[in-house]
Formats: structure tokens, C-alpha cells, sequence
């Protein structure tokens, strides 16, 4: 089995008493999409929060690819390959779609300009956006403000300005959320593109369970915090124990 890029060792905070993401370990690998599930408060937002660094853990430790990256914040740990979508965050909605790309681009490129000198640079970032803006497909719109896009292509240009980092740790919260069935099958299709380039390990926050069940490898099942299950689709999605929280037997809704 490959090393893990990703990894919570005991990850904890608390917020006054509550303790709202307890002592988490996961492993995540390459090529792996997870899909974390839980009812509402169950603590998956900040659970996110605390690996992309929104949050400062109370305990416990976030490694990247051995490095221990907790006390980091969140632009030092994308630095270290940790990307987390946000919605329309780093958009500059007056610039048109190709241009927030390059400029996408242009920000990581940054982190090693020697390699971008001159002209050659110009080209080498034209190029890169170029090929993001194809990837997700939004070539049509190219020119068009930001602003402009309807909901779902911003979410797409969201997921372009994720690539355009080169993350090895891709994050999505609930990338369908407020869009229209017809839309969502693109960025879903995108979210596997992502997931069959073997080098990438792909988290997802998701309460649709078509969703669910379209994209993840595994499923990793948190429940007051804690990590309740963590396993194969089909065996999480059949577990008595899942059903229980989910049917609200342990006095929780279904998300
Ligand atoms: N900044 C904060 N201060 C205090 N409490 C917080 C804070 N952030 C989260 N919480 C609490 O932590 C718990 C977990 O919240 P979180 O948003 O992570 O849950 P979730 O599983 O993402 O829920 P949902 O599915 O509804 O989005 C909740 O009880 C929430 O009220």
C-alpha cells in the first residue's frame, strides 16, 4: 500500500466544553477519494477546518507527507500541497474567467519564478491556464467576467483555481451544494478526473448520498466528533451501526 499523503493523529478542538472534532486518526493515500459523512454537528466542516487550517487544533497532529504541518497556517499548508475549494474566495469577479486562471497560475508559479523567466514565463503561464480552462471545460466562457458565470460554471472556475495550484490534497465541502441537477454531473465528473490521476488524494465533505455513492473509495463516518466508522462504501453504507446514527436511533437526524 502507498505511503499516506495525509494524515490526523488525534486531532481534537474544543470549543469551551464542546468538543467538537475528538481525537481523530485517519490516514489518507494517493488515489483514494474518502468521503466523510455524518449528521448535522457531527464536526466534518471542522474537521476540514483543522486539516486546511481555518481552525487551530486543540490537540493532536496534521502530517503531510511526514511533515508535521498543525501549527501552520492554511497558505503555508497549501504551500506544503494542501487545497481546499472555497467558494469564490480568490475570485476577482470583474476579471474574466481565462484571466482568473492566470492569475491562479501566476500565484504558484510565484512560489518558484526562477523556473518562469520572461517571455518563455508568459507563454509557460498562458499555457498552463489555458489547459485548466479546457479541463473544466469552461473554454466557451474564456472571456466572460467571472461575475458573469451562472452558479455551477463558478464552480467549476473554482475547481480550475484549485488545479491551478498543483495540490497533492484536493478538499471539496459539499461541491453540489446549491446547484442544479443538471449541473452537477460536471463537477462530479471533474472530482473523478481529479481522483484518476493516481497521484492525488481527494477528500469530500458530502451529504447527498448519490453523491456519495457515485465517487468514493471509502467512507469515513463521524459521529459527535468521533470517528465512528471507516471502511469500503458498500460495507459503511451497511453497517447496523451507521444506520443507526443516520435513522436517528442515537437521537441525531439524518443529514
Ligand atoms: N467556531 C465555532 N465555535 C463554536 N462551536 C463551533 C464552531 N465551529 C463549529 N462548532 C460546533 O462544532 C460542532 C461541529 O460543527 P460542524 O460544522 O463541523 O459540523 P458538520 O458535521 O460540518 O455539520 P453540517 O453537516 O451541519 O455542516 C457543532 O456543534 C458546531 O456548533
Amino acid at each position: 500500500m502507498t505511503n499516506p499523503t495525509l494524515v490526523t493523529e488525534g486531532l481534537t478542538i474544543r470549543f469551551g466544553g464542546h468538543v467538537a472534532v475528538d481525537r481523530v486518526n485517519c490516514a489518507f493515500r494517493p488515489g483514494e477519494l474518502t468521503v466523510i459523512v455524518g449528521p448535522n454537528g457531527a464536526g466534518k466542516t471542522t474537521y476540514f477546518n483543522l486539516i486546511s487550517g481555518q481552525l487551530a487544533a486543540t490537540s493532536g497532529r496534521v502530517m503531510k507527507d511526514g511533515v508535521d504541518i498543525t501549527r501552520l497556517s492554511p497558505s503555508a499548508r497549501a504551500r506544503h500541497g494542501v487545497g481546499r475549494a472555497f467558494q469564490l474566495t480568490n475570485l476577482f469577479p470583474a476579471l474574466s474567467v481565462l484571466e482568473n486562471i492566470r492569475l491562479a497560475v501566476q500565484a504558484r508559479a510565484g512560489a518558484g519564478w526562477h523556473m518562469f523567466r520572461g517571455v518563455a514565463a508568459f507563454h509557460e503561464i498562458n499555457a498552463r491556464a489555458e489547459r485548466y480552462l479546457e479541463a473544466v471545460r469552461l473554454s466557451n466562457v474564456a472571456y466572460k467576467p467571472a461575475a458573469s458565470l451562472p452558479h455551477g460554471d463558478q464552480r467549476k472556475l473554482e475547481v480550475a483555481l484549485l488545479m491551478a495550484m498543483e495540490p497533492d490534497i484536493y478538499m471539496f465541502d459539499e461541491p453540489t451544494a446549491g446547484m442544479s441537477l443538471d449541473h452537477a454531473p460536471d463537477v462530479l465528473d471533474l472530482i473523478a478526473e481529479i481522483k484518476h490521476d493516481h497521484s492525488k488524494t481527494v477528500l469530500l465533505v458530502e451529504h447527498k448520498m448519490e453523491v456519495v455513492r457515485a465517487l468514493a473509495d471509502r467512507i469515513i463516518v463521524l459521529h459527535n466528533g468521533a470517528l465512528l466508522a471507516d471502511g469500503p462504501p458498500a460495507a459503511i453504507m451497511a453497517s447496523d451501526i451507521v444506520r443507526d446514527v443516520y435513522l436517528g436511533k442515537s437521537g441525531e437526524h439524518a443529514a
